[in-house]
């Protein structure tokens, strides 16, 4: 850590680097100042969406990204009823979420459904559940109207379902897509739109999407493959693999199978064997996608993290397990694409330095499109190297991203924190 910390600050300086994380923390704590989502481009053509009554710009250089600008922060007067949510809830409504039953933690002692209410994030997950009030650090997100009485809320066996609170006045207006055409758009950050250009997946192959829950990438390879292929789906939790079917089916994909698997082990120990579903024998898949689980400091916005040290740094051995399987699974020739939604360059640069000294057969290559930044210094990758890793590094433009460049001018710079690698195999 000692040696990359020097490397880092003799790259950029030590009051540029203090500079730029200060930088990193204040614009992660905001969200964008747009909504992005993605067209179902083999449902329909980008301009149709123009059906739906918001303000909707196409992204210049990526045909199936639209973007909806977001308004705020906005001068919203706090009220003297308190309702408190989780800090994952208060994010959501900062991205134009309203707020529902399982995500409050407390709420006034009667409060009754029709009741006009301000919404408060609770930034250090102290707030018990049932509280009447609390004075712990709290965030203010704006008022809403209680869609329950608090005793649905708390005082059921069963735990209440839907919407708790409706937004009225939220910090930051966000287009409501609840409902609106699901088939033909679906909510997703720009980085993760790139994912998918950058892998390039063809009609008629057969990729693998290792990581693969809630299916947000496994459903854009996909679609870009005019949903003629085989697309792979594996994720170890069960009950998030049917997220991804229900996301498949909703956006009419016939391609996509998802398995509930540990892609750790899905490399079949007897090649010979062929299944339908996991292991799978070496050199099965022309592409490879490995979304990496990830520590996630990338997500905006993030107001406080409960995580520790030990935690953050837990997830290097286990992406580096993911990744022996992504190169065995791959055929010579084909394409491996690694990406996180953090910004440390443990998780990142110093994965792709690994991955080049342990698997001489890998290579890296440019990227289609390349929107965001080059890769950090720090993990001894050579400059031509660092260049072909495309790094989502919002704090880079923040005090611009804070003026008023039009949209979507600033929306390559204004995203959540993100990085992306290719490699071939040869
Ligand atoms: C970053 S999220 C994936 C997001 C997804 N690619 C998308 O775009 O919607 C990482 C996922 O990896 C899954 N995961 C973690 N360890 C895994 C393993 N050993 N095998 C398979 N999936 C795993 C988690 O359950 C989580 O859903």
């Amino acid at each position: 850590i000692t040696k990359m910390r020097r490397l880092v600050l003799t790259a950029v300086g030590h009051q540029e680097a203090e500079h730029r994380f200060h930088k990193l923390l204040s614009c992660l704590s905001h969200p964008p100042s747009y909504t992005c989502v993605r067209a179902s481009t083999h449902l329909m053509c980008s301009s149709s969406a123009e059906e739906v009554s918001v303000q909707i710009l196409p992204h210049p250089r990526i045909a199936d990204v639209l973007i909806l600008p977001v308004e705020g922060p906005r001068p919203v007067k706090q009220l003297s009823s308190e309702v408190v949510v989780g800090a994952q809830c208060g994010s959501a409504v900062l991205r134009g979420a309203h707020v529902f039953a399982p995500g409050i933690l407390g709420s006034p002692k009667y409060m009754k459904a029709g009741d006009l209410v301000s919404v408060f994030s609770d930034l250090e997950g102290r707030c018990t559940r049932g509280a009447t009030s609390f004075q712990g650090k709290k965030v203010f997100v704006g008022n809403g109207v209680a869609e329950m009485d608090r005793s649905t809320i708390f005082c059921t066996d069963e735990p209440a379902r839907g919407i708790g609170i409706r937004m009225v006045e939220p910090l930051y207006r966000s287009p409501s897509f609840d409902g609106v055409l699901p088939s033909l758009v679906f909510l997703q950050n720009l980085p993760s739109v790139v994912v998918g250009h950058v892998l390039g997946p063809r009609p008629g192959e057969r990729i693998l999407d290792m990581c693969a829950a809630p299916g947000g990438k496994t459903c854009h390879i996909a679609a870009l493959m005019g949903d003629q292929g085989e697309v792979v789906a594996l994720d170890r939790i069960r009950n998030k693999i049917d997220r991804i079917r229900q996301n498949a089916q909703m956006l009419h994909l016939q391609s996509v199978q998802a398995h509930c698997f540990n892609s750790t082990q899905a490399v079949s120990s007897d090649p010979a064997q062929e299944t339908e579903g996991p292991p799978f024998p070496p050199e099965s898949f022309d592409r490879v996608l490995l979304d990496a689980p990830c520590s996630g400091l990338g997500q905006r916005p993030n107001m406080g993290s409960t995580w520790s040290l030990k935690e953050i740094c837990s997830y290097q051995p286990l992406q580096r397990k993911l990744f022996h399987a992504a190169v065995r699974l791959l055929k010579k020739g084909g394409v491996l694409v690694y990406s996180t939604c953090t910004v440390t360059l443990a998780e990142n640069e110093e994965q792709v330095a690994w991955a080049l000294d342990t698997f001489p057969c890998l290579s890296l290559q440019p990227q289609e499109p390349h929107i965001g930044a080059e890769g950090m210094p720090g993990a001894g990758l050579p400059p031509e190297q660092l260049r072909l890793l495309q790094r989502f590094s919002p704090e880079l433009s923040w005090e611009q991203t804070e003026t008023t460049a039009p949209l979507p001018c600033r929306a390559d710079s204004d995203t959540i924190g993100f990085f992306i690698a290719k490699f071939l195999k040869n």
